[in-house]
């Protein structure tokens, strides 16, 4: 099986030039390659050529919560999304704190076979926060665990998340952090703010978050580890990475699509549709969380693709459960709140979809350069497309999309996982329906 993708603009530079992938390589970059030698050709004139995209936060609900995305259905949403990667979070049910979960989610995933999904280990038994989990055992499984989480939950205890830390340096692994100090955040649903105050929502402060960033860079630093800090969220955050980083401190920052454009201005009509975790917050944080990804203090896009049942969605504001969905909606997002402003260009966004999170989590086959003889991990864009969102359209089993019936620019066409066509036009192609 080899495929020709016609007339692409690589990063969206140069000159139109054909690409040949096959045996899960990039075989071959020219002008006018011979069709004849192709088993599938697709015309993509005017189309941008990007590496598959990695998401270092996904939350998969499988196993325990089928009823709102299954292995099956959130790798087809990925898939469709451009993404050749995902990072499935551990607060699924049982938790992911063993690698008898662990490993179930890597081979479930290469199984249905349209995306790598790397199963992330929980920090702490049950993302209880009191036991380390057996991280050791994770990591050695079939599904090499790379990154530990209790997402969802902060690692709260300083003195557990620095003994995470001191274990993770040893193992080679990541811990990322959802840095939330919960004594700051008892009854909160809401970020604190006039908006919030306004509307009878109890607040979630800037500095419960702020606050565990900055302990989690003296841990980091005291244990010579890395730390990754989830869903970063305030102007706050952005300021204490960058501080961190001056001090040689390895910390590194993701943001989401719904930080970079939304902000509580949202929550005039109480639609728990934008309830997330950490909240949508003030249009001031969401310049900065701009500003800190084009400059690079932010390291990343992560969706927190977070589906939920209706009934948990379509309640009173404060009893809804936080999260939306994000695989399909990402890269035209990135395009509407980074690429139009002239904040990045397609090769930054190259940096911030593919090639920062895979080196972030350091997976060698992800995030890789455009070029003959590399793995054909990649995802084709229609940057004048424009679609229109509507929530039981896409892959998910829940739909519980923020953006319903807003047009958003650009799609991604086409995604290759090692050179196979996962995704094009729309729909996904399962490796059992070609057997
Ligand atoms: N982001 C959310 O609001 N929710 C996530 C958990 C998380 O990422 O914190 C979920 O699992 O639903
Ligand atoms: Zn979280």
């Amino acid at each position: 099986m080899s495929v020709l993708l016609r007339g692409v603009l690589i990063y969206g530079e140069g000159e139109p030039t054909d690409v040949l992938v096959g045996d899960g390589t990039i075989l071959e970059i020219g002008v006018d390659l011979d069709p004849a030698t192709a088993s599938e050709v697709i015309d993509a004139g005017g189309q941008i050529l990007l590496p598959g995209f990695v998401d270092l936060h996904t939350h998969l609900r499988e196993p325990g919560r089928e009823d709102t995305e299954t292995i099956e259905t959130g790798s087809s949403a990925a898939a469709l999304g451009g993404y050749t990667a995902v990072f499935a979070m551990a607060n699924t049910s049982p938790v992911a704190d063993s690698v008898v979960i662990t490993d179930h989610v890597w081979r479930r995933g290469q199984e249905v076979g349209l995306v790598d999904v790397h199963p992330v280990g929980a920090v702490t038994a049950g993302l209880e926060g009191k036991q380390l989990a057996e991280m050791a055992t994770m990591a050695a499984g079939v599904g090499k665990v790379k990154m530990f989480s209790d997402d969802g939950h902060c690692v709260y205890d300083p003195l557990i998340m620095r003994r995470a830390l001191e274990y993770s340096s040893s193992l080679g692994v990541l811990i990322a952090q959802h840095a939330e100090e919960p004594r700051l955040t008892v009854g909160a649903v809401a970020h604190e703010g006039p908006t919030a105050a306004r509307l009878g929502l109890a607040g979630w402060p800037r500095a419960a978050e702020e606050s565990i960033v900055a302990r989690d860079a003296l841990l980091a630093r005291d244990a010579g580890a890395r730390v990754h800090i989830c869903h970063a969220s305030t102007a706050g955050t952005v300021e204490l990475v960058k501080w961190a980083r001056s001090q040689g401190i390895s910390i590194t920052a993701e943001v989401t699509p719904h930080h970079l454009l939304l902000d509580d201005s949202r929550l005039e009509t109480y639609d728990a549709i934008n309830k997330v975790n950490p909240p949508l917050r003030e249009a001031s944080d969401v310049a900065a969380l701009r500003k800190g990804l084009a400059e690079g203090i932010i390291d990343c896009v992560a969706t927190d693709h977070a589906p939920h049942a209706e009934q948990d969605k379509c309640c009173e504001f404060a009893a809804a459960r936080p999260g939306m969905l994000g695989l399909e909606t990402a890269l035209s997002i990135i395009v509407q709140t980074m690429v139009q402003p002239g904040l990045l260009d397609w090769r930054g966004v190259a940096r911030v979809m593919s090639e920062r999170p895979a080196a972030i989590v350091g997976l060698d086959d992800q995030g890789r350069p455009i070029e003959v003889g590399e793995p054909a991990n990649l995802t084709l864009v229609d940057p004048s497309a424009e679609w229109t969102v509507h929530g039981p359209d896409l892959a998910s089993v829940a739909h519980n999309t923020p953006y319903e019936s807003m047009t958003l620019p650009a799609r991604v066409t086409t995604t290759l996982l090692r050179g196979r066509i996962t995704a094009h036009d729309g729909n996904v192609r399962l490796r059992s329906s070609e057997e």
